[in-house]
């Protein structure tokens, strides 16, 4: 560790929009992100992270709401004055700069003298590993080497909060998980908040303590890797964290601490009620994880009269450990089954055959409807339900 930042790096967003003339790119959003975590905001292009991330740095300006670091509003404030530090997904480096005095840019801008800085920067390539390459220009380092020197240069005006736009997105595969693993690392090292911005589920899940959803400038779920991926709150972040099938149904009524649905071509689904208020007629999602769907292959009789759809096998995929089927008219929306290996090769199953996929009611996650307006939701039964 180098230094102690300075105050606490807690981040609480309330109520906060922001409009670009006609676009409402942030939405109403409260949030708050614990001091010292490990959060990303994941979403699709245009969803408002970037917008959210340079609010907190201080290079927008909220519409309306408040942003708050260590509990001071920081609304106002130029982001010199905030203790962050933004690190760009360009990097921007300064190409006629040796990587010593590229990190130690920021340290000279404040007015210290040549060897406190340099003492400085020495300890923090060491950090970030670099301390071989501190005579280079950016020309002759690579991709990986030109991003350490960009965490350096960030790190070094020891901020409390480090937000970093798409860190991993210019690297190759294999430097991009190498890195990942650094930054996981060096946060835990140094303890300071820091806010990443992705658009890739695997990288936020395997980052983040908080994973914050986003969808048209709201936030659909916020909550730990494990939960928005195993108990995802709404259609939208079970598709897209992945991993689940999501089914939508027809509330026909209810039994015992079960609600049941009827779906796509008239399959009947049960899932657990878990203290919810339901209203036959209306329209309600689940889902199910593709590792927990069984097969039957053809030939295995009619299908069970809850929780098993009849379907067409479209696709096979070997994924090593598993296999991946798509199922084709199994329900309105893609439908896959994660097979163990040595199950699927025990009984393949290939293109056009028929099979049953069928599933267990305690297995059934309920969602909530999409709470963005228009989101990924359509109501497919909601005629039906007038
Ligand atoms: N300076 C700006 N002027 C006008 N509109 C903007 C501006 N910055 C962002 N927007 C709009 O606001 C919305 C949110 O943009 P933002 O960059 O925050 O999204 P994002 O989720 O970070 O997307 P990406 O992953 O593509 O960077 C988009 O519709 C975008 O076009």
């Amino acid at each position: 560790m180098v230094t102690t930042p300075h105050g606490s790096g807690e981040i609480e967003l309330r109520n906060v929009v922001k409009r670009f003339g006609g676009t409402l790119a942030v939405n109403d959003v409260s949030l708050t992100i614990p001091h010292g975590s490990y959060c990303c905001l994941l979403g699709p292009s245009g969803c408002g992270k970037t917008t959210i991330l340079r609010m907190i740095a201080g290079h927008e300006t909220p519409t309306s709401g408040e942003i708050r670091i260590g509990g001071q509003n920081v609304v106002g404030l130029p982001p010199v004055r905030r203790g962050t530090a933004l690190m760009f997904q360009s990097y921007a480096l300064f190409p006629h700069l040796t990587v010593r005095d590229n990190v130690a840019f920021n340290l000279k801008m404040r007015g210290l003298a040549k060897e406190e800085r340099y003492a400085k920067v020495d300890r923090m390539l060491e950090i970030v590993h670099m301390s071989a390459f501190a005579d280079r220009v950016p020309a002759q380092l690579s991709g990986g080497q030109q991003q350490r020197v960009a965490l350096a240069r960030a790190l070094i005006t020891n901020p409390r909060v480090l937000l970093l736009d798409e860190p991993l997105s210019a690297l190759d595969e294999f430097l991009r998980l190498r890195m990942r693993s650094e930054l996981k690392r060096l946060q835990s090292d140094l303890g300071i908040t820091f806010i990443h911005v992705t658009h890739t589920q695997p990288e936020a899940i395997a980052l983040a303590d908080l994973v914050v959803v986003m969808n048209q400038g709201i936030i659909e779920q916020a909550a730990s890797a494990r939960d928005v991926y195993a108990r995802p709150r709404s259609p939208y972040v079970a598709r897209f964290l992945g991993g689940q099938n999501v089914l939508c149904g027809r509330v026909l009524g209810t039994d015992g601490d079960f609600v049941l649905l009827e779906g796509y071509r008239g399959a009947r689904y049960r899932m657990p009620l878990q203290g919810r208020q339901v209203r036959p007629g209306e329209t309600a999602w689940c889902s199910i994880r593709r590792d927990q769907i069984g097969l039957h292959r053809a030939g295995a009789g009619e299908p069970a009269s809850e929780n098993a759809v009849r379907a067409t096998v479209e696709a096979v995929e070997y994924q090593g450990t598993f296999v991946k089927v798509t199922l084709a008219d199994a329900s309105e929306e893609e439908f896959i089954v994660h097979e163990p290996e040595a199950a699927f090769f025990a009984s393949p199953v290939s293109r056009g055959d028929h099979a049953i996929a069928y599933w267990s009611a305690e297995h059934v996650h309920p969602l909530e409807p999409d709470r963005a307006a228009g989101g990924a939701a359509r109501q497919p039964y909601a005629e039906a339900a007038e």
